[in-house]
């Protein structure tokens, strides 16, 4: 189990480092048009499986939710602090 913080250090390590194998490299290289739409494409899993699945399949779509909007961050220049002074 990892945190949002955790994770995020995580992504941000391997985008720097540009990890061979990783699906965020992998994913920032296809840039902000693909990763949106993975973000779109997960929200609308999260909701069906919210309305539709139940409570554990709907917290593994928010997860992959919350992985696709960090991804989108890095692919954005973006750090949590730039995010976090919005909410
Ligand atoms: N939490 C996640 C995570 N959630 C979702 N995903 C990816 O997001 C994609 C969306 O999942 P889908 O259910 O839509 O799968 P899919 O449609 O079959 O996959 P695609 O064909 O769209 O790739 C998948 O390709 C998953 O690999 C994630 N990939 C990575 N992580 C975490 O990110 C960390 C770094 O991962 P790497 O960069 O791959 O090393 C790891 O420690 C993981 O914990």
């Amino acid at each position: 189990m990892k945190t949002f913080e955790e994770l995020f250090a995580e992504l941000q390590a391997k985008a720097e480092a540009g990890t061979p194998g990783s699906g965020t490299v992998a994913a920032l290289e296809r840039g902000v048009h693909a990763i949106g739409k993975k973000v779109v494409e997960e929200a609308a899993e999260a909701w069906m499986a919210a309305e539709h699945e139940g409570p554990e399949r709907a917290a593994e779509e928010i997860s992959q939710l919350l992985y696709q909007a960090q991804v989108l961050m890095l692919a954005s220049g973006l750090k949590l602090e730039d995010v976090y002074r919005h909410l």
